[in-house]
């Protein structure tokens, strides 16, 4: 099982302390929900625990993903994936969006063909594949940037505020994408400030208060959700100080 490990990590901007924890694990089969109030440090631990930002003290180590190669300089980035509320799409057609990836996937070519080809399907995405990307709605743009992850099935995957100024159609097909990575076994970590039906998989809840990071158990989803497929012998509480 891979996960991401932050340990005694401090998290500062100039002079101001965003928040701090003595250990924080994101683990293959977990769903966690992220709360805190706007610039609490949501998107900025997410992108931590993704590689793209040092936190100012502290670790984060990683386990069970294959060794990377020597000239790779940053050993956590691509480990887990991170996608931001207004995803970066490259200059080109939606297909070719989705396909850029591919060369970085290790599944069979015909294996991702038929995700890529499915991943259209459950975007809504098929009237638009031609389209240029920088031409798509906001809906549209997260529908796709949601899609290109569910092709590349990441074991890890960071969703900041996912469905936000999302329509029921494009929040009702990203909920059905989540749910695959769910049962395939992807940990996510899902930021909102709003309970929907995307939190309610969650099966447990990190909150960043007082520069503080807290988790608790939740229960209304652990009560009405059947597990993902891998098995979770993880210890659920997040230690923070
Ligand atoms: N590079 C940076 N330099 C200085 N301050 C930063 C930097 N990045 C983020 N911040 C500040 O850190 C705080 C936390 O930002 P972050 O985006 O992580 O919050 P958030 O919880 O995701 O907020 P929201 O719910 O509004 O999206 C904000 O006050 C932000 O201005």
């Amino acid at each position: 099982m891979v996960k991401v490990i932050a340990q005694n990590i401090e998290m500062r901007f100039g002079e101001r302390r965003l928040f701090a924890a003595e250990r924080v694990q994101l683990s293959q089969g977990q769903t966690i929900h992220l709360q805190g109030d706007n610039g609490s440090g949501k998107t900025t631990l997410m992108k931590m625990l993704a590689g793209l930002v040092a936190p100012s003290k502290g670790k984060i180590t990683t386990q069970g993903f294959a060794p990377l190669p020597w000239w790779r300089s940053n050993s956590l980035l691509g480990k887990a994936v991170y996608l931001h509320q207004h995803p970066y799409l490259f200059d080109g057609t939606v297909e070719y969006n989705l396909r850029y990836p591919h060369p970085f996937c290790t599944m069979s070519k015909q294996l991702i063909e038929q995700r890529t080809h499915d991943a259209i399907e459950k975007a809504g995405l098929s009237h638009l594949t031609k389209q240029a990307a920088s031409s798509l709605s906001g809906g549209e743009r997260q529908r796709l940037a949601i899609a290109r992850a569910w092709i590349m099935q990441p074991k890890l995957l960071m969703l900041d505020e996912p469905t936000s100024n999302m329509d029921t159609y494009s929040q009702e097909l990203v909920l059905a994408m989540v749910k695959d990575l769910q049962q395939l076994g992807t940990g996510m970590l899902v930021s909102s400030h709003q309970s929907c039906a995307l939190t309610g998989l969650c099966d447990q809840s990190w909150r960043i208060e007082n520069q503080t990071i807290s988790s608790s158990l939740n229960d209304e989803s652990c009560a009405t959700k059947t597990s993902p497929q891998t098995s979770l012998q993880e210890p659920r509480y997040v230690i923070a100080n």
